[in-house]
């Protein structure tokens, strides 16, 4: 007879991952040997308590696995899956034998539907196939584990009763999973409330849940059914499991973390741990982690709005209810972004090693806006080049007003308009190529005799819609000045690299200076 469970075992919450069994049920995310062999060691690292690795009468690959992760785990449990069916005990207890912790978890489905059509069992013969399954296996392990599949279509009466026999025939741990992802967490909070109320020998066995997500409940379902008494979790790392998946791991974890003052259950969970799992299975499994996934989300740390961004700066809390730190997940990413304020600004150039008076950070800022309005992403690359762009240009007598390009087979020209020392004015100049026509419109405007030496073009950052970064070489009388530009427009920074280089030139020979000058640092 199983004796009651202590109160500090109810005190927390035991979190059982079932990534290997569940998760792997996910169409297209088998794991290798090696891959769940590496999985169970990132779990054990990371304090759960339970490992399911696998269905061993599926398959000899899921026999090795369950065996194989017996042999490395000394600190985890490690559970196999079976049907009530003395073989699939039998070969379960084979590869969990070697475990220091082993568990049998059995499962009999008891909804009259899947009783009558799936099984096509009468319930009293389902009554029996408990007493006879879970006997079997508590004879051969003292960890037994009996779920109830379809628990939440189930008659309550009938539940209750199917519990008390798998409690009476020595079950430690009683699952009531909501299979289908059906259930409404106040249902499921009462479903728990109800069977340790009312379960002849509950006080000798922990309940569990096991959520799906069908309808987007998996967690909050779990987590009512640890308000009405469950003190197991089954879950996966990302969510993953059959069809719409299972409760994700990293969100039960956290907002039992996070949310103590409503659940007040600790996980042996070292939450640290969690984004290292999170990629791992999703390296191995190819399934992406969606940007807005809670947790471990790319974006769940980033903040691009500037109202938001001005508030983590003044105090973090204002928008993080977590550290990205305390689910390894680096530091808070303020993303530099179309919504971004100049607060961000400012600290995003400090942290490049930028410190603008008012006057040019407003500037730089609205250069930037300009720049966000065109490009998704702008990284730190492209903040560094218009800064130095925009500081380059500081003292330029000559400056790009507009430009228009006409380039394809049908040949190339360029219309363009310079403020040439406060006088607009505009040329229209055709070319071998776009370039040379913009370059020939410059010289329309402003005649000079310096040759081309050196033009070279270069993507800041990766993508179609990164900036292009120009250098243009001049030479003039043995005098030699350089200029470069960035644009997402690689024309538009073709023209200001060519005039950021003839500003250059004039200064020079204004200033009597023969040497090279180099108008930006990038
Ligand atoms: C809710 C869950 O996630 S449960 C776990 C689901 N996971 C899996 O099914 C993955 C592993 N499964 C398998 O590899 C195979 O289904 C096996 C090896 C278990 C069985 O394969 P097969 O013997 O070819 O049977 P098949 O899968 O076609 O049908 C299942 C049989 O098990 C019976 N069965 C289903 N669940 C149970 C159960 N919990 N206890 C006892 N019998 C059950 C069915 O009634 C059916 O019996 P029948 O052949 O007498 O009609
Ligand atoms: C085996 C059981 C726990 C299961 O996966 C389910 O009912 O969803």
């Amino acid at each position: 007879m199983t004796s009651p469970v202590s109160d500090s075992k109810r005190d927390r919450v035991i979190i059982f991952d079932t990534t290997m069994r569940d998760g792997e049920q996910s169409p297209g995310a088998s794991m290798s040997l090696e891959e769940k062999l590496e999985l169970a060691k990132i779990l054990e690292e990371m304090g759960v308590d339970v490992i399911e690795a696998g269905f061993p009468i599926a398959s000899n690959g899921d026999f090795e696995a369950v065996r194989e992760v017996s042999k490395i785990v000394t600190e985890s449990t490690v559970a196999g899956l079976c049907r009530a069916h003395q073989v699939d005990i039998d070969r379960c207890h084979e590869a969990i034998k070697h475990a220091k912790r082993g568990r049998i978890h059995i499962v009999i489905a008891t909804s009259p539907l899947h009783m009558k059509h799936k099984l096509q069992m009468e319930p009293e013969a389902v009554l029996e196939a408990i007493t006879k399954s879970v006997g079997h296996a508590r004879n051969l392990c003292g960890d037994v584990e009996w779920s109830a599949e379809d628990a939440t279509r189930s008659e309550r009466d009938f539940l209750r009763r199917a519990i008390e026999t798998a409690i009476k025939a020595g079950a430690t741990t009683i699952n009531l999973p909501d299979t289908v992802g059906y259930t409404y967490p106040s249902e499921y909070a009462d479903l728990f409330k109800y069977m340790v109320e009312n379960v002849e020998g509950a006080d000798k066995a922990i309940f569990s849940t096991h959520c799906h997500n069908d309808l987007g409940l998996a967690v909050a379902n779990s987590l009512a059914g640890v308000q009405g008494g469950a003190r197991q979790v089954e879950c996966a790392v990302n969510g993953l499991g059959e069809r719409a998946g299972n409760a994700a791991l990293e969100e039960i974890v956290m907002a039992l973390k996070v949310r103590g003052d409503q659940l007040p259950y600790e996980t042996g969970i070292v939450t640290q741990h969690i984004t290292r799992a999170s990629r791992y299975v999703s390296a191995i499994t190819g399934f992406p982690v969606q940007f807005n996934k809670a947790i471990v989300g790319k974006n769940a740390f980033s903040h691009e709005s500037g109202i938001h961004q001005d508030g983590m700066l003044k105090n973090r809390e204002t928008y993080e209810i977590m550290r990205p730190e305390d689910v390894g997940q680096g530091a808070t990413n303020l993303v530099m972004g179309k919504h971004s304020g100049r607060h961000a600004f400012r600290e995003k150039l400090k942290g490049l090693g930028y410190e603008l008076g008012q006057n040019a950070l407003n500037e730089a800022f609205g250069r930037f806006k300009d720049l966000a309005d065109k490009k998704k992403h702008v990284f730190d690359d492209d903040i560094i080049a218009l800064v130095d762009d925009a500081l380059a240009r500081g003292s330029e007598k000559i400056r790009v007003v507009r430009l228009r390009v006409v380039a394809g087979t049908e040949g190339q020209s360029a219309e363009l308009t310079l403020d040439v020392d406060g006088e607009v004015k505009t040329a229209h100049a055709t070319g071998d190529g776009p370039v040379d026509a913009v370059f020939n419109a410059i010289i329309e405007i402003v005649p000079h005799s310096a040759a081309l030496r050196l033009f070279q073009v270069h993507a800041v950052t990766e993508g179609t819609d990164a900036q292009a970064q120009v250098s243009v070489r001049l030479e003039d009388d043995g005098r030699i000045a350089t200029g470069q530009a960035a644009d997402t427009d690689t024309l538009t920074a073709s023209a200001k690299a060519y005039v950021n280089a003839l500003n250059n030139l004039f200064s020079r020979k204004e200033k009597g200076r023969p040497e090279t000058a180099i108008a930006s640092g990038f």
